[in-house]
């Protein structure tokens, strides 16, 4: 399967913040973003996501030889901020959710089944979604995609909010994942990148390049994104 965005626009008024941007992403890899404040990665994402109306440009998925354009079901959107209903508790939203999926999807596990995936106990299943930390709810995210399973998974920003542990059992599970699904995330943190993308995109006066493979775990690797990301002319007015 693959994502081939090709030169894709968006403008805020007068400021253009994505300048044709163009990218082919591949499933079995995992992808990170980089970019500086500002750079549009979240805008990219809610580009793709359908959130946002690109002003021109495509997103096409191509998928045993059938190319398609991209539809908001085919993608996964894990907000930095997760927007959740906060009234109720964990159990009962995925619950909700199992139900109003059902006969959509095809659903093999039971609802502690995919709460056990994601290392949540049993006590804080049942705690009111208000109470969670910020984490959690981006856990409680990751679950929804677990069930719907959307062939494209967007992350912004995600794995800064988790503890240690749970971010190794989140890295675990996205390189468990990567074989059959396309993943992107945006992060600043270069030593998360380096660690768990296959490939690292950077997004640089509104298009995206990749930083070439040999770089990525080199020593090199910091001074070279830097550079690349200095090259940018960093005006947040521009
Ligand atoms: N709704 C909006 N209206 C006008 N300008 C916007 C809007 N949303 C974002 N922008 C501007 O577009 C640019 C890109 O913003 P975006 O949030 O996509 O960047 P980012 O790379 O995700 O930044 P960060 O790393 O700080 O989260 C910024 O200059 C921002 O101020």
């Amino acid at each position: 399967m693959r994502l081939i965005l090709e030169n894709i626009v968006k403008r805020y008024e007068d400021k253009q913040v994505l300048q044709g941007a163009g990218f082919t992403f591949e499933t079995g890899k995992i992808y990170g973003l980089l970019g500086r404040n500002g750079a549009g990665k979240t805008t990219l994402f809610d580009c793709l996501s359908g959130e946002k109306d690109m002003n021109s440009g495509q997103v096409m998925l191509e998928e045993n030889g059938h190319t398609r354009k991209l539809s908001e079901q085919d993608v996964g959107y894990v907000y930095s901020l997760p927007i959740l209903p906060e009234f109720l508790t964990g159990y009962e939203f995925v619950k909700f959710f199992m139900d109003i999926n059902r006969g959509k999807l095809q659903m093999e596990q039971t609802i502690d089944d995919y709460f056990d995936m994601m290392s949540m106990t049993t006590e804080d299943r049942h705690r009111l979604i208000k109470g969670y930390s910020h984490g959690m709810k981006n856990k409680l995210q990751m679950l929804l995609f677990l069930i719907t399973k959307p062939p494209i998974i967007l992350l912004d920003e995600p794995l800064t909010s988790f503890d240690v542990i749970v971010a190794l059992e989140m890295k675990n599970m996205l390189r468990e994942m990567k074989s059959d699904h396309i993943l992107i995330f945006s992060t600043h943190i270069l030593q998360l990148a380096s660690d768990l993308c296959d490939e690292l995109i950077v997004l640089n006066k509104g298009k995206l390049s990749a930083v070439p493979s040999e770089l990525l775990h080199s020593a090199e690797f910091e001074q070279a994104v830097i550079n690349l990301l200095k090259d940018e002319s960093h005006d947040e007015n521009a």
